[in-house]
């Protein structure tokens, strides 16, 4: 990887069959877009990604977790302050738990400025039998159920870079600019404490983190760490003519980035050998995730490894895991095992989300606390069986208190799934039942 990249590289993936596009019905609005978009500036600076990369390879030699969240798909209409400070927060207020009750490095990356497309699982949507082209995120087409909404729209590319650049701006002022200071880490629970279980086992934590900063300050240590947090943006590389839009040649490098977020991933649904997401990602330097779902087998495993990391850079890979609860245990063994024989070092994430959706009787798509958790787990038993390293969490979250997920100590009952049900796509964890997790994992980290 050391060699110059020619730009042209960057578009192999070109000749190849890539799943789940949109069909635009102008080919040539897409093309000017798309001629705009490659007029834009980098959202995030490649030594940053580099960054990444380095925290990643701490991951996957056992050295640091990853703490990765945020909406399913993120919506135009919610790139409001309100809206990333709360889903900031939550991340915040979960890696203050995992770090100090797992005494664990945490590396934050949110599913933040950039997660606004989605694979589906059927091309179309049927409601009272009208059948319509399914809702694929707010930077592909509308999630109102008319036809005119639902027809995908170029235009909507442009809308999702300003939104991603929009939020990135917010969070970089919120991580750097003095609210991510560890000492407010108070002021994160305040609007939340009185209210729930773990908003005051929260509470409790912060007291102790808090008499450690007194401490220390008392002996004359207030290191400038405390002060900011290292936060990085990561989505979905879905839609390829947007990510290779945003893939330049670094002009300290030479080598290509994907300047649209820090890390990118490739999706259960799109991550076929032979497919134009593996040989698009296999071109850029950003640190790449790959999900892998209860089919994956351990030789699929072994070529995304030659294709990704041929260089066996601990870092560049992170295998995201989501087979479900009742899977995991069966099915993850073999892919731990053939990986680590093979020599390389890849990080491994649980999504636990991924695999654990069903329809409730009313129609919600939900899913289950106590599956979240019990994947998790298995994704531990697994680990430690052999002796290796259970990497982090890539969670659907939001920081506010809705009702999309069932369970979790501040209980949420399928009745209740109607009053504040408002993803656009799948089921997010609200902020009690992330912090209920973050608890636990870092029990279960501890024991680890
Ligand atoms: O978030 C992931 C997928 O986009 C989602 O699970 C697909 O949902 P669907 O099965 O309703 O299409
Ligand atoms: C679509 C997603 O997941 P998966 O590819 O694992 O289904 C996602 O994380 O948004």
């Amino acid at each position: 990887m050391n060699a110059k990249t020619s730009p042209s590289a960057g578009n192999t993936w070109r000749n190849l069959p890539a799943a789940q596009q949109p069909e635009y019905p102008d080919p040539e609005a897409l093309r000017a877009v798309i001629a705009d978009l490659e007029t834009y500036p980098p959202l995030v600076f490649a030594g940053e990604c580099d960054q990444l990369r380095a925290r990643m390879g701490a991951v996957a030699r056992g050295e640091a977790f990853l703490l990765q969240g945020g909406d399913c798909a993120e919506t135009f209409d919610a790139v409001s302050a309100d809206q990333i400070r709360n889903k900031l927060k939550t991340l915040l207020q979960m890696g203050a738990v995992l770090t100090y009750a797992a005494s664990v490095p945490v590396v934050k990356v949110g599913r933040i400025a950039g997660q606004y497309s989605k694979p589906r699982s059927k091309p179309t949507e049927t409601r009272d039998g009208v059948t319509l082209p399914s809702y694929r995120g707010d930077a592909v087409n509308g999630f109102e159920f008319t036809e005119a909404a639902r027809v995908p729209d170029p235009e909507r590319l442009k809308r999702m870079y300003h939104a991603s650049a929009a939020t990135l701006n917010l969070v970089r002022a919120f991580t750097t600019g003095g609210y991510a200071d560890l000492r407010q880490v108070h002021a994160w629970n305040q609007d939340f404490v009185k209210s729930s279980p773990s908003g005051q086992r929260y509470e409790q934590l912060a007291r102790e983190i808090d008499n450690a900063l007194n401490f220390m300050r008392a002996c004359g240590a207030d290191p400038e760490e405390f002060k900011t947090v290292e936060f990085y943006s990561s989505h979905e590389a879905l839609l390829l003519d947007y990510e290779a839009a945003l893939t330049r040649v670094d002009s300290r490098t030479g080598q290509l980035y994907d300047v649209s977020a820090h890390m990118l991933w490739i999706g259960e649904r799109t991550r076929q050998l032979d497919h134009a997401h593996i040989e698009f990602a296999s071109k850029i330097r950003n640190p790449i995730g790959v999900k892998l779902g209860p089919t994956t087998t351990a030789e699929e495993a072994l070529q995304y490894i030659e294709r990704l990391d041929p260089d066996r850079e601990p870092g560049r890979l992170t295998f995201i895991v989501r087979m479900g609860a009742d899977k995991i245990r069966d099915r993850l063994p073999e892919l731990v095992e053939k990986v680590t024989a093979s020599g390389a070092t890849v990080a491994w994430v649980t999504d636990p989300m991924h695999g654990n959706t069903f329809e409730a009787a009313s129609g919600h798509k939900t899913r289950r606390f106590d599956d979240v958790l019990d994947e998790v787990k298995g994704f531990f038993e697994v680990h430690k069986a052999l002796g290796t390293h259970p990497g982090g969490i890539h969670v659907e979250l939001t920081g506010d208190d809705v009702t999309e997920c069932v369970g979790g100590g501040d209980e949420i009952f399928v009745d209740d799934l109607h009053q504040r049900y408002e993803t656009a796509c799948d089921p997010r964890l609200n902020r009690s039942q992330s912090l209920d997790l973050a608890f636990l994992v870092a029990e279960m980290y501890r024991n680890q």
